[in-house]
């Protein structure tokens, strides 16, 4: 897509915008074929939430010397930080199998009940994206936690009955990027929730070193510091990142991932020295250059950037405002002093006789 075009976006451009974009925390079909290979196979491997995995290795140590199976386990976190990567860490601590679905794919309360009567024992159940299962789903779902049983409904009307079917202990381990999101009854029922943070930049350079390493691809610590430092605290994005800079270093360079050779690639491809990309920088234009730092409402905003509404507010701004670039108000989306002084801008305050946004930034 072109966010210079002045032509109105189509509605297929929104839903496309956060796929096609190389900073777009969710998977694309490159990565999934890539990140099996990229993936740490034990907590050892696995960089950073100290505190997540710190507290795991006591939960999961202690269920193998009871000889039990693990408690359920919930993590919760934005896409793209390592929850698929936990599960699979934590069956393969247990030395069990591990079977991957999805809360959108459970859409009937006889799909989960599929899943939940062919498990083995002590398998692990990685549920993503748990908070977007069906209602009776859940339900029954608070019934196999809890009591490892399930109530197969047979028949219908007054004639269904419900017939017990007693299922072998199994470890849930839930996936969520909305932790809030999930009714209570279910949350009680996790023996343990993991808050998976962003990463810091030297933690994702840790991450870089390793798939580079893995890729058969030289970097220097300069090279993997700069692509680090553009990966939004991300590993996915990092290690996708990575893939493009060496690209670029076997065509344009001789191989090597410098400083320089990463700052040139990611350069090419429009991400910026902290991570921003075209849409995130039309978006910050257009609110500096055109409204004078805002200000504006979010429809006038996505008019004046060629987006659909919903593309700017989902795809866009959670980043720039993570980033503490723009803020939310009101009145209306504002620039911070940060995102005049980022885009290379002096902010109104401190042009000559300047009073355009006095005031505004606390509203
Ligand atoms: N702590 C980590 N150390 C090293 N690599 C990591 C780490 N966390 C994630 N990765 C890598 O990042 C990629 C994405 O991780 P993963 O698929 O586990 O994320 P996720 O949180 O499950 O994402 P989603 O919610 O979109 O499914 C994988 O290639 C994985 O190897």
């Amino acid at each position: 897509m072109n966010w210079d075009d002045t032509a109105p976006p189509t509605a297929e451009d929104a839903a496309g915008a956060a796929a096609d974009r190389l900073v777009a925390a969710d998977a694309d079909g490159e990565d999934t074929a890539v990140e099996a290979a990229l993936r740490p196979k034990d907590l050892e491997e696995f960089v950073g939430q100290e505190r997540v995995r710190e507290q795991l290795d006591l939960v999961l140590k202690a269920a193998r010397a009871r000889g039990a199976t693990a408690d359920h386990v919930l993590l919760s976190g934005a896409p793209g930080l390592g929850k698929t990567t936990l599960s699979m860490i934590i069956a393969a601590e247990m030395g069990a199998p591990i079977r991957i679905t999805s809360g959108p794919a459970i859409q009937h309360a006889g799909d989960l009940a599929a899943i939940l009567s062919s498990l083995q024992e002590g398998e692990v159940l990685f549920l993503d994206e748990i908070h977007r299962m069906s209602r009776p789903a859940e339900e029954m779902l608070y019934m196999a936690m809890e009591d490892f049983r399930v109530d197969v409904i047979v028949g219908k009307g007054p004639g269904a009955t419900a017939i017990p079917l007693e299922l072998p202990p199994f470890t849930l381990v839930g996936a969520t990027t909305r932790a809030g999101l999930l009714p209570p009854p279910l949350r009680d029922r996790f023996g343990f929730t993991g808050h998976m943070e962003f990463y810091a930049p030297a933690e994702l350079q840790r991450v870089i070193h390793r798939s580079a390493g893995l890729l058969d691809v030289v970097i220097e610590t300069e090279g993997a510091a700069e692509i680090a430092g553009r990966s939004r605290g991300t590993p996915r994005i990092a290690n996708r990142l990575l893939r493009r800079v060496r690209d670029y270093a076997q065509v344009k360079a001789d191989g090597v991932i410098t400083r320089e050779v990463a700052s040139q690639a990611l350069g090419v491809y429009e991400v910026d020295g902290r991570g921003l990309d075209r849409l995130d920088r039309a978006v910050l234009t257009a609110l500096l250059k055109l409204f004078g730092g805002g200000p504006v409402g979010l429809s006038t905003l996505a008019v004046a950037v060629g987006e659909e509404r919903e593309t700017v507010e989902e795809v866009a701004e959670p980043f720039l405002v993570r980033e503490g670039l723009l803020a939310r108000t009101p009145r209306g989306r504002i620039a911070t002093p940060a995102a005049w002084t980022h885009m290379g801008l002096v902010p109104p305050q401190q042009q000559a006789g300047g009073s355009g946004q006095q005031g505004l930034f606390g509203a």
